[in-house]
């Protein structure tokens, strides 16, 4: 034991005295500034952050420019990118550096210059020359210095199939097999990789781009997303290939995380719309869709959402032949006013596609849509919140989880797990059983007396669950105590033959109920 301890003393000893222990991984971005921020240094630290990646930056150039074009270019002068080099790479112990716009031979110098005084692991070299808009942003005259100078120290070079034509002297590529045959020729060059792009390819179903490593070609493909948010998408590659290389990848895995990352981060921002423009950034944090498609207003909880709300339950949606989805909308159109997803036998990969279709749907209906038991379904759908009961993960790690503005719930039947509730940072409490229910396997009840009492101790909001249809839910209701907020029920509005039907006959009940009570 004494040994154990003594071992573990020297155990953090070590770790605050060796400081590679706490190195964060470091990518240095050579490029332009967009004004926009959809590419250049901006998409950089954007793609390094969403990887996990310090990144410093040295800008070349600043862009007036936006998702019409770019209207204008400024170069830095070669002497003060030297000092933005020297500054950071003298400091900072950098991993990789990765280059974007390189706007004149003078600056092309100056980075070799540099990287000869201060070498780093891994160089990535985005050979930027035409933006996604058309705009030349570095001329013919770098060419030379690229392909002399810079491709011999590149860990990987990352063209497109305007970019490789340009490095090759202007021969268009048409096919796979042309962009293989780029491949190969730059490799010549000098770099120990070559990715050639094919997004630009006509007629390719797939997207499809060529990695090769001197000895083997690799075809990588990834779906062709249907969407006019692709600027930025060479810079936020590279740089999320200069991030992998960071954390200690190799090179083709870098690349295939790569490319999964962005064909994620562009299924994922599709539809979002920033400027007017023909090309579009995306959303490199997977956060801005559903805000902007969000009816239902985040950290905005509104305790009248509980009044009734509709629980779903696979097993008997299945029953009556209908999709989860389908039960949704019945059940929004009917007048339910916060949905739960309580998908016990669900595969999760089908919850999780069920879960963005109802979201969808509750979102254009302004109706908030919580998930049950599932914070990983939660998560990756950007539901408006979860419910959990008191075996599952606790209402506490939930809210860090979320954030401060999702919603949550929590199952209690007496005070103190009412007051835990609270203190936990919970939205509102569901309470019950208050009827027994074949729905819930072993749930004792509470009776409206066990209701009551939950109610006067809560200080949160509560709904009231369990065995509750058309026939009871005014009686429960005529407790009459005011954070009594609604109902939640499952078989009453899913165990029946039409949802729309039971929901609003349940809405008529309930708020003839609450217009007794008030
Ligand atoms: C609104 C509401 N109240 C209570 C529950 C029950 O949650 P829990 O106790 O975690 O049990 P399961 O639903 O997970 O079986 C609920 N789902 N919703
Ligand atoms: C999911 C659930 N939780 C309960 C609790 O007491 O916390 S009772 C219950 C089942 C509710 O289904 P039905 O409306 O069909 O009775
Ligand atoms: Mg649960």
């Amino acid at each position: 034991m004494q040994e154990d301890k003594a071992a573990m003393r020297e155990d953090e000893a070590s770790m605050t005295n060796d400081f590679s222990k706490l190195k964060v991984p470091h990518v240095l971005t050579v490029a332009g500034s967009d004004s926009g921020a959809g590419a250049g240094i901006q998409a950089d630290l954007k793609a390094c952050a969403a990887r996990g990646v310090y990144c410093s930056t040295v800008i070349t150039a600043v862009t007036a420019q936006n998702t019409v074009g770019v209207q204008g270019v400024n170069i830095v002068p070669e002497e003060f990118v030297a000092e933005q080099l020297k500054s950071v790479l003298s400091d900072m112990r950098v991993d990789v550096v990765k280059t974007g716009m390189l706007p004149s031979i003078g600056i092309v110098k100056v980075l070799l210059e540099s990287l000869k005084e201060f070498p780093v692991r891994a160089l990535v070299v985005d050979p930027v020359m035409v933006s996604t808009s058309g705009d030349v942003l570095a001329g013919p005259s770098i060419l030379t210095g690229l392909r002399e100078e810079l491709l011999p120290l590149a860990d990987i070079v990352t063209p497109n199939l305007k970019e490789a034509a340009a490095l090759l002297g202007g021969k268009q590529l048409e096919t796979v097999a042309d962009m293989r045959s780029a491949a190969k020729l730059i490799h010549n060059m000098g770099p120990r990789n070559v990715l050639v792009k094919g997004g630009d390819l006509p007629a390719s179903v797939d997207a499809i781009d060529i990695f090769f490593d001197g000895d083997d070609f690799y075809e990588l493909r990834s779906s062709r997303i249907e969407t006019r948010n692709t600027h930025g998408t060479g810079c936020t590659l590279a740089s999320c290939i200069a991030a992998e290389l960071a954390k200690g990848s190799p090179v083709l895995l870098a690349v295939k995380v790569a490319k999964c990352f962005v064909e994620t981060a562009l299924d994922y921002s599709k539809d979002i719309v920033i400027g007017n423009g023909p090309q579009g950034p995306f959303d490199h944090l997977l956060r801005l869709k559903n805000n902007a498609h969000n009816c239902y207003r985040h950290g905005v909880f509104n305790p009248s959402d509980l009044f009734l709300y509709a629980v779903t339950d696979s097993g008997m949606n299945k029953r009556w032949g209908r999709s989860i989805m389908d039960a949704v909308k019945a059940a929004i159109e009917g007048g339910a006013t916060i949905v739960q997803l309580r998908e016990k036998d669900a595969e999760t990969r089908d919850f999780l596609e069920a879960a963005k279709a109802c979201l969808a749907i509750c979102r254009s209906n302004g109706v908030p849509l919580l998930i049950n038991d599932r914070i990983d379904v939660a998560l990756a759908c950007d539901a408006d919140g979860m419910h959990v009961g008191q075996s599952d993960m606790p209402a506490r790690v939930v809210r860090t989880l979320l954030g401060p503005e999702k919603i949550i719930g929590v199952s209690c039947k007496t005070p103190e797990q009412a007051q835990r509730a609270w203190i936990d940072g919970a939205n509102y409490i569901g309470c019950g059983g208050v009827y027994s229910t074949n729905t819930k396997a072993n749930n004792p009840t509470v009776g409206l007396d066990g209701l009551k009492t939950v109610c006067l101790a809560s200080k949160l909001p509560v709904v009231a669950i369990g065995g509750i249809g058309v026939s009871n839910a005014c009686s429960v209701m005529e407790i009459g105590v005011p954070n009594l907020k609604g109902v939640a029920v499952v078989s009453a509005l899913f165990d029946r033959e039409c949802v729309l039907t039971e929901t609003q006959k349940l809405h008529a009940v309930l708020t003839e109920a609450t217009s007794i009570v008030r």
